[in-house]
C-alpha cells in the first residue's frame, strides 16, 4: 500500500497510543441469577441490580457472562460474517447500502468526519422497520424498510434472525435490571420497544491496517441508541474512555461474554444518572478483527426525555424531548460523507 488516504487520518490529539492501558476494572457481571430461572431468592437479584447500577454509573460499560445466548448461535453468525466479508468487493456491493436501502454493506462510514478503517453489514432486527423518510420535523412520511440478504453464505438470513431473537431476550433482561437499579418498575422501558423497534445488528470487519498510529477502526463516539450488546472476537482493540481520569483503556476480550454499554437514550431517560461513554476501536497491523454489536433501539416515534419518576424540583429535566426516529435519520444522513459540522448529538437538546 502506498500513501495513506488522508480521509483516514485522525487529528493528532485523537490518534491512538500504541501501547494502550488494559482495563482490568471493567466489571464482569454474572447473569446466572436471572437467566432461564424464576428468581426464588430476591437477595440474589438485589446484589445483581446493585452491580449493574454501579457499573452503569462508574463505567457506562460492563461485560456479562452466563447471559443465556447460546454460544453456537454466536459462532454460526461469526462464521457467516467471515464468509460474507471474504468475498470480492464486487460481490459484497451487490447488497450495498445507499440512500434507497438504508441497511446492507458499506465501507465508507465516517465518525466525526474521519473515515473508519472498517467495512460493515447492517441488518434490522424487525421487518419491516418503520422510520421517518427525512429528519425534517414537518415531513410526516414513514418508510417501511426490509433487509437485504446476501446470496452467500447460505442461510444468512436464518442465522442472523435466530441470533437476533436470543440477543433481544438478553436486551430486555438488561433493561429490566437497569430499570430496577434506577428505582423504576422492572418493565418501565418495555413500552418503548415492544410494539416496534429500530434495533439493528452490525457485522463489523476491521482489516489489518499499516497505519495504526494514524487511523482508527472506529473513531471516538458515543452510541446514540438505548443499549449496545457487543460480541467482540479474541483480537481486542475496543477502548473506552475511563470516567475517573478520562484515559483510554482497552476492554479485554473475554470468551463468550457480551460487552454492554449504555447509549445516549439511557443517559437522557436517567437525566444523566447513567452516562453514555465515549469509545473507539484501534486497528491492528497484522490481524483482522470482527465484532458484532446489536444496537437496541426504541420505536421511531418514541419521544425521548428524562423520565418523570426521576425528575423533581431539585433535579429538573436536563433535556428537551426529541423524537428518536428523526434523530436517527439526521445522524445517518451525516455519516456517509465528510462534513464540516459535527453531527447531531444529545447535548444539542440539553437545557441545563
Ligand atoms: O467493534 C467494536 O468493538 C465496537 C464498535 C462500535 O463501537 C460501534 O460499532 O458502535
Ligand atoms: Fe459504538
Amino acid at each position: 500500500m502506498g500513501e495513506v488516504d488522508p480521509a483516514f487520518i485522525q487529528d493528532p490529539e485523537h490518534r491512538p497510543k500504541l501501547s494502550p492501558i488494559e482495563a482490568t476494572g471493567i466489571p464482569v457481571i454474572d447473569l446466572s441469577p436471572i437467566i432461564n430461572k424464576t428468581v426464588k431468592d430476591p437477595s440474589a437479584i438485589e446484589g445483581l441490580v446493585k452491580e449493574i447500577g454501579t457499573a452503569c454509573k462508574d463505567w457506562g460499560f460492563f461485560q456479562v457472562t452466563n447471559h443465556g445466548v447460546p454460544l453456537t448461535l454466536r459462532q454460526r453468525l461469526e462464521e457467516a460474517s467471515r464468509k460474507f466479508f471474504s468475498q470480492s468487493l464486487e460481490d459484497k456491493r451487490k447488497v450495498n447500502r445507499d440512500e434507497t436501502t438504508l441497511t446492507g454493506y458499506y465501507d465508507t462510514e465516517h465518525t466525526k468526519n474521519v473515515r473508519d478503517w472498517k467495512e460493515v453489514f447492517d441488518f434490522f432486527a424487525k421487518e419491516p422497520t418503520l422510520l421517518p423518510v427525512s429528519s425534517d420535523e414537518h415531513d410526516h412520511r414513514i418508510h417501511h424498510w426490509n433487509n437485504q440478504s446476501p446470496q452467500y453464505p447460505q442461510n444468512f438470513r436464518v442465522i442472523i434472525q435466530e441470533y437476533i431473537g436470543e440477543v433481544e431476550k438478553l436486551a430486555y433482561k438488561l433493561l429490566e435490571l437497569i430499570a430496577l437499579s434506577l428505582g423504576l418498575e422492572a418493565n418501565r422501558f418495555e413500552e418503548f420497544f415492544i410494539k416496534q423497534q429500530t434495533s439493528f445488528v452490525r457485522l463489523n470487519h476491521y482489516p489489518p491496517c499499516p497505519y495504526p498510529h494514524l487511523a482508527l477502526g472506529v473513531g471516538r463516539h458515543k452510541d446514540g441508541g438505548a443499549l449496545t450488546i457487543l460480541a467482540q472476537d479474541e483480537v481486542g482493540g475496543l477502548e473506552v474512555k475511563r470516567k475517573i481520569d478520562q484515559e483510554w483503556v482497552g476492554v479485554k476480550p473475554t470468551p463468550d461474554a457480551y460487552i454492554i454499554n449504555v447509549g445516549d437514550i439511557i443517559q437522557v431517560w436517567s437525566n444523566d444518572e447513567y452516562e453514555s461513554v465515549e469509545h473507539r476501536v484501534m486497528v491492528n497491523t497484522e490481524k483482522e478483527r470482527f465484532s458484532i454489536p446489536l444496537f437496541f433501539n426504541p420505536a421511531h416515534d418514541a419521544e425521548i426525555k428524562p423520565l418523570e419518576e426521576l425528575i423533581n424540583e431539585h433535579n429538573p429535566a436536563k433535556y428537551r424531548p426529541y423524537k428518536w426516529g428523526k434523530f436517527l435519520i439526521h445522524r445517518r444522513d451525516t455519516n456517509f460523507k465528510k462534513h464540516n459540522v459535527e453531527n447531531l448529538q444529545i447535548y444539542h437538546y440539553k437545557i441545563i
